[in-house]
């Protein structure tokens, strides 16, 4: 599959106060970066660095204090234009969010659907197309509920992506699956990423995901969230199960977890000094 031409993103000098007026957190801090259209960035950082107040920036769902987000040449974000989300930026959370009285089918194609961006019968098409690349074959007509966890995320991801997005937002959606199916969500998910070409942002805590899935490791200081170091993953593609036990592998996660490790230490002390004031 090329790679896509559609979903780049640039992040110049992005910040985020919530509250200026009242508790005033400085959440992320002038943060510059870019995701190339068709790739895949994981954001890592210890536990309210800033991760998800970056990702609701890039979907639209909060403005920044300063800086600007662009898409594909286009201003999306800034402290003065209004909130613009839309399909172009879908998120998928790590909470699960089907519709329970819908099937499969019926989940994957609603968006398109209610939007009127496609006619049922193409909805239905490319639902099943892209429910095949994620191993859903013959799972349309089961309900969420008659379903395991783990095909419910990837129903979840595919539903994401039948609206055709330019970019995948996607927020620790394996955190709450067992080691064994995330593993397998993994591939599906790369899958995915190779036959779609999208541009993927990926947040999660677990180091192995991010240098196993991405493309680049964007690793952010404790809060208030900056670019702490950009860890370029120059594992090939296709990846598979062999891939975590190369050298290389060994040697970026290692990386990945001397920086984090560095943050959640600041984090742990910073958090000590403020118990004991
Ligand atoms: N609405 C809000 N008002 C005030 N502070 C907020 C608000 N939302 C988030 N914060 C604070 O902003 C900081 C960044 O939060 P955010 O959720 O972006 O971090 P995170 O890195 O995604 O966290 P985690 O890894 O725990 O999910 C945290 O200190 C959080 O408590």
């Amino acid at each position: 599959m090329a790679k896509a031409t559609e979903g780049n993103v640039v992040a110049k000098h992005v910040s985020l106060v919530y509250d200026p007026l009242g508790v005033n957190v400085l959440a992320v801090a002038d943060c510059s970066f870019e995701i190339e259209a068709g790739s895949f960035l994981a954001i890592v950082g210890p536990s309210g660095c800033g991760k998800t107040t970056l990702l609701n920036m890039i979907a639209g769902f909060d403005t920044p204090t300063e800086g600007e987000i662009w898409v594909d040449g286009a201003c999306v974000a800034s402290p003065s234009i209004r909130l613009t989300p839309g399909p172009d930026r879908v998120v998928v959370f790590q909470h699960g969010a089907l519709f329970p009285w819908r099937t499969v089918l019926e989940n994957v194609c609603w968006g398109p659907v209610m939007q009127g961006t496609m006619s049922r019968d193409e909805a239905v098409e490319k639902g099943k197309e892209i429910l095949k690349i994620a191993g859903l074959e013959g799972c349309e007509n089961e309900y969420p509920m008659n379903i395991s966890s783990g095909m419910q995320r990837r129903v979840e991801i595919v539903r994401a992506l039948v609206n055709e997005p330019k970019i995948l937002l996607l927020d620790e959606p394996f955190r709450a699956l067992d080691a064994m199916t995330k593993s397998v969500m993994h591939q599906y998910l790369l899958d995915l990423f190779d036959a779609t070409g999208k541009t993927i942002m990926f947040i999660t805590h677990d180091l192995d995901e991010a240098i196993f899935l991405a493309d680049r490791v964007f690793v952010m200081t404790t809060r208030p969230g900056r670019l702490k170091q950009m860890i370029e993953v120059d594992l090939p593609r296709p990846r598979n199960l062999k891939t975590k036990v190369t050298d290389r592998f060994i040697q970026l996660r290692n990386e990945a977890l001397d920086a984090v490790h560095e943050e959640a230490q600041k984090a742990f002390e910073r958090g000590e000094r403020e118990m004991a004031k």
